[in-house]
């Protein structure tokens, strides 16, 4: 049963009323506030991204029954269940993205939620296994949950980014507008959808793409760009490229708005009482021990605990405030735009506190 809507709040789904919408502090130093609105977006014309055989996304029907991808909804439960102690299902089956950028989202996790298990893997794959029934929330890129119906997002803990990321990197060997063939990322779905995105707003490029395994290097493939996500796009490549984009950097110099990569997902079938409130306290206690997440996780991947330490707090966010939906519906409009994901779809959001 669809639970009853308890705010609306965003209805202005022109990219003036995002920018203009929800106004934030962003961390990152910047002397100039970017809007949307300033840019110059390449003339597309008649040339958009096609996906092949593309079915119409249902969306996901609101509390009238009715379907459209106008709003941001808070969804809550029925009374009757909100008022009863929330406790988790006795095991539940979590998937969490294997880089260092979900540590803090994971803390504690199996502690929190006895007898569940939590299985790290790539982004993509995440995605996959919650599509096919495998796991009952996942940690998925957040194009992801615009792909399928019958999703939820269940809990304000998220992975993103008010500027620099440092781990979604554009490698291009020539200039971004020339890009006519691009590999990318096995391991991604939102960043190879965002490279898309980028490619065609703002330089008209529309290039072929090939996978690029998640044991490759930029140095495996010959494309005129190389997307790389996670740890491996911390380190320094081998060679020298005409640009390195920086697709978080990209994102809110663009628009203004912070850019959200990954979300806690659920199917609206699955019982997921009290999961919520332990991936909340999970990230809280993520980030309470943050110096120690970078101490040990930058030994392992050989990177500076000091690099590690920045990028877990001063590159990510882990809170999807306003400011981050707005940036996610954005990401819809515009990808939706290029046919790269299903036009009609709500965020719909289960019943968490929100920021
Ligand atoms: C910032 C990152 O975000 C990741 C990027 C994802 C994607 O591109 O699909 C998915 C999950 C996130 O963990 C990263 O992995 O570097």
């Amino acid at each position: 049963m669809i639970p009853s809507v308890t705010a609306v709040i965003l209805t202005n789904r022109t990219l003036t009323g995002f920018v203009n919408t929800w106004v934030f502090e962003p961390p990152v130093e910047s002397t100039q506030r970017p809007s949307i609105l300033d840019s110059r977006p390449v003339n597309l014309g008649s040339r958009r991204w096609k996906r092949p055989g593309q079915q119409r996304h249902q969306g996901i029907p609101n509390a009238e029954g009715t379907v459209g991808s106008e709003q941001i909804m808070i969804m809550q439960q029925d009374s009757a269940k909100s008022k009863t102690v929330a406790r988790p299902p006795a095991s539940v089956r979590l998937g969490a993205v294997s880089y260092l950028n979900s540590r803090p989202l994971i803390q504690d996790l199996s502690e929190l939620l006895p007898g569940s298990s939590v299985e790290l893997d790539y982004p993509s794959r995440l995605a996959d296994s919650l599509a096919d029934g495998e796991m009952d929330v996942a940690l998925i890129p957040s194009i992801e949950y615009f792909r399928r119906p019958g999703y939820e997002i269940i809990s304000d803990a998220c992975v993103a980014a008010r500027g620099e990321v440092m781990s979604v990197k554009l490698y291009c060997r020539v200039h971004p507008g020339k890009v006519r063939r691009m590999a990318l990322d096995e391991g991604s779905r939102t960043s190879a959808t965002l490279s898309k995105v980028i490619l065609a707003e703002r330089y008209g490029s529309f290039p072929e793409s090939e996978p690029l395994s998640m044991d490759s290097m930029t140095t495996d493939s010959a494309a005129d760009a190389v997307l790389l996500i996670g740890d491996r796009a911390m380190h320094t490549p081998q060679e020298s490229f005409v640009e390195v984009m920086d697709l978080g950097q990209m994102w809110y110099d663009w628009t203004g708005l912070p850019f959200v990569f990954a979300m806690w997902v659920a199917h609206t079938s699955a019982d997921t009482t009290g999961v919520a409130s332990a991936l909340n306290e999970a990230r809280d206690r993520g980030l309470a021990n943050v110096t120690d997440i970078a101490k040990s996780e930058s030994a392992k991947l050989g990177i500076a605990e000091t690099v590690a330490l920045n990028y877990l707090t001063k590159n990510l966010h882990y809170r999807m405030t306003a400011a981050e939906r707005s940036g996610l519906q954005l990401f819809h409009e515009l990808a939706s735009r290029h046919n790269l994901v299903n036009q009609n779809a709500n965020l719909v959001f289960s019943d968490f506190v929100t920021a």
